[in-house]
């Protein structure tokens, strides 16, 4: 199952948030005069030469796959590598091992996923967040509201040299077609500007979100021209995944969403307690929260901040101990479950019922197993949609069809099931 990933540049403990910077600047790094690469000139006859002609240190590494390097005194380190070859929508920035990995994966010989016939937003002005999504008809739970693969990906620990940070950025947006380079021009920027370079940082630092690559354990910040549109609440009520095997980024809804209603996303850890998470947006993000969670009453937020800390110092927990740390007992686990529900946070109680599930084997407690592997897997169907692999695999376990699941699912809620049915369905399905 892929958990989403929080918006974000670069992590500091788990790789899913922001790093105050994207890239390493080199300053003093000599010019590499013994380049292990053959390059080619930019003066050779590809289309996109005329392009890089903004920079003597650019060089073109090969054509097809066509991937430049960034910066010919470090061959080792940045190099662009644009998708399809001749008027590109996807350039990734990364090492030439890695970029040579990426070329080769199979998925680019497969049609693009489809985008949703009817995509059920709008992208408009919301006042004072500026542009976002809304709902143009009601979303169901756990519904697709769009899908959508990347226009920018970079390594964040790729090495620039400090005198060439404008030809850089130039560079990675140079080989993209006009309308992709205009998408990313048009999204914001909620950083100061100085110039050029530190206003395509700024639409980076602002955007960017997360997006894991199999072989690499840091995820990669990617910008996308419509998920890059979704602003943020404590309490979101969608989930953004990226899954790498075809490399797009989805958006599920979390709960039912009204028409008309805002589509939010959480760009931070939502377990945080609301002074650390309206720190971290304006630190990190540069804006103050305005959601509906950082503004409640000062009695309902300090009863939903004992909820988060409580649920995050269970999840810290999970971090040193793992899925079952020491000590810990399920029941206790549930009533976390039960908070992270009561606070809206679908991946919270996600996690929570997993580890809950985890303990109940390991204190060989069948009834509470079975009671909280139909609950996850509810959470998980939120996150990721009926096209999870996790649901998609709980339905071949009942022996049923995944919209006969979905349609056992859909008449109850976490608590209310009809757990005996299930438990039914997977003894039935065991002896045959
Ligand atoms: C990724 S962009 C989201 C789209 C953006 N609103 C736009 O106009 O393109 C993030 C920016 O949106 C605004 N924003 C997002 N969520 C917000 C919130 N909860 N409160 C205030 N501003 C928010 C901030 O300016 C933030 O830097």
């Amino acid at each position: 199952m892929a958990f989403g990933m929080k918006r974000g540049f670069l992590s500091k403990a788990q790789g899913n948030r922001k790093s105050a910077s994207a890239e390493r600047d080199i300053a003093n790094e000599a010019p590499n005069t013994s380049t292990a690469v053959q390059l080619k000139s930019l003066d050779s006859a590809v289309k996109l030469d005329a392009a890089f002609q903004f920079s003597n240190v650019c060089r073109l590494y090969s054509e097809n796959p066509c991937i430049f390097v960034a910066d010919d005194r470090l061959p080792g380190d940045a190099h662009y590598l644009f998708l399809p070859p001749k008027n590109a929508h996807i350039v990734f920035v990364d090492s030439l091992e890695s970029v040579q990995t990426i070329s080769k994966w199979a998925l680019w010989d497969e049609p693009p996923p489809s985008p949703l016939p009817d995509p059920p937003f709008l992208i408009q002005d919301c006042g004072a967040m500026g542009v976002g999504m809304c709902a143009r008809r009601p979303i169901a739970r756990g519904e697709l509201i769009m899908l959508e693969r990347p226009v920018y990906v970079s390594n964040p620990n790729v090495r620039i040299h400090i005198d060439q940070k404008a030809a850089f950025y130039t560079g990675a947006l140079a080989g993209l077609s006009p309308t992709t380079q205009a998408a990313i021009a048009a999204l914001r920027n909620a950083h100061p500007v100085s110039d050029d370079v530190s206003h395509l940082r700024g639409i980076l630092l602002t955007n960017a979100l997360a997006a894991k690559v199999p072989h690499t354990a840091t995820p990669y910040p990617a910008l996308f021209p419509y998920l890059c549109r979704a602003n943020h609440a404590c309490t979101p009520n969608a989930h953004y995944t990226f899954d790498a095997t075809t490399c797009t980024g989805y958006l599920h809804a979390l709960r039912a969403v009204a028409a008309g209603e805002e589509i939010t996303i959480g760009y931070t850890d939502l377990a945080a307690p609301r002074a650390q998470r309206r720190a971290e947006l304006r630190t990190r993000y540069a804006f103050e929260c305005t959601c509906a969670a950082c503004g409640l009453p000062e009695a309902r937020g300090a009863a939903s901040d004992a909820r988060r800390a409580a649920i995050g110092a269970y999840l810290t927990r999970m971090k040193t101990g793992g899925k079952v740390p020491p000590g810990a007992h399920r029941a206790a686990v549930e009533v976390l479950v039960r908070a992270a529900e009561e606070e809206g946070l679908v991946e919270c109680a996600s996690i929570l019922a997993l580890s809950a599930l985890r303990i109940a084997q390991r204190d060989g407690d069948t009834t509470s197993e079975l009671r909280l592997l139909v609950d996850a897997m509810d959470y998980v169907r939120a996150l990721e949609g009926n096209e999870s692999a996790g649901f998609l695999a709980l339905a071949e376990r009942l022996g049923l069809t995944p919209p006969e699941l979905a349609a056992i699912y859909d008449s109850g809620t976490p608590g209310s099931f009809d757990y005996a049915f299930f438990g039914q369905l997977m003894a039935n399905h065991k002896r045959r």
